[in-house]
């Protein structure tokens, strides 16, 4: 396990730290190759941090965001990350960035998955940047413990792409990019705050299975080590 931890005062200071750094890399990607791209999580941290990555001064016209994750839901619905994105993160300078929903107004999920995964593909691998959250229950992405397809999402077999997910205490049905799409971002961030997190963290770097705490999955297997980024 090689996960370096950056740990700052409060969650201002982290916000303006992680924005500083994604930036950065996709400052980089945009010189390098022409076009960056970054996927970003949902839930309840990221607010602060999409805030201050909105200020940044890059050339967000050739910057694509995308989700990690997404509930089968759409983008009016308020548990919508796309709404959360839309909100805090496309706007000021990085409004005039491109947005990749994973949510499609298709007859099921498994469809909606399909096209996300081909439209993703267009896109080019791997990400610039992908961007962590972990729940209380250590899950990331939607790869949730008990999920109806978690060995599939978290396999090193399965393809990059979107695919479906079912689990008790995820709500809905979930639209999830798999492990092998996430795990070599070239700069992979696992975003957390609060005690209580970091206390989920030290058990997921504990021994037992990657299926109790899918965590473990990025943790210990991903290509590219996990950035961490802290606050209390
Ligand atoms: O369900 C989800 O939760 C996690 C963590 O959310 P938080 O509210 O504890 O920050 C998030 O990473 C994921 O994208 C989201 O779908």
């Amino acid at each position: 396990m090689s996960a370096r931890l950056h740990e700052f005062a409060d969650g201002a200071a982290l916000a303006e730290g992680l924005a500083d750094a994604v930036s950065a890399a996709l400052a980089e990607g945009v010189a390098a190759r022409g076009h960056a791209t970054i996927a970003v999580s949902g839930g309840s941290t990221p607010k602060a941090f999409f805030k201050a990555l909105s200020t940044r001064d890059i050339d967000w016209s050739n910057v694509t965001i995308t989700l990690v994750d997404e509930r089968f839901v759409p983008a009016d619905n308020p548990r919508s990350n796309h709404l959360l994105v839309a909100e805090n993160l496309l706007r000021d300078k990085a409004k005039a960035a491109s947005f990749l929903p994973l949510y499609r107004a298709a007859e099921s999920a498994e469809e909606a998955a399909r096209i996300a995964t081909a439209d993703a593909a267009a896109l080019g691998a791997p990400f610039d940047v992908a961007i962590l959250g972990m729940g209380t229950d250590g899950h990331t992405a939607s790869f949730f413990p008990g999920g109806s397809r978690l060995a599939e999402a978290i396999s090193p077999e399965t393809p990059r792409g979107v695919i479906t997910m079912e689990a008790e205490g995820a709500g809905e049905t979930r639209l999830t990019f798999t492990f092998t799409s996430l795990q070599d971002a070239r700069l992979l961030v696992l975003h957390i705050e609060g005690q209580g997190k970091k206390d989920v963290l030290a058990a997921a770097e504990k021994d037992g299975p990657e299926t109790d705490m899918p965590i473990r999955a990025m943790l210990r297997r991903a290509a590219t080590p996990v950035d961490i980024y802290w606050a209390p």
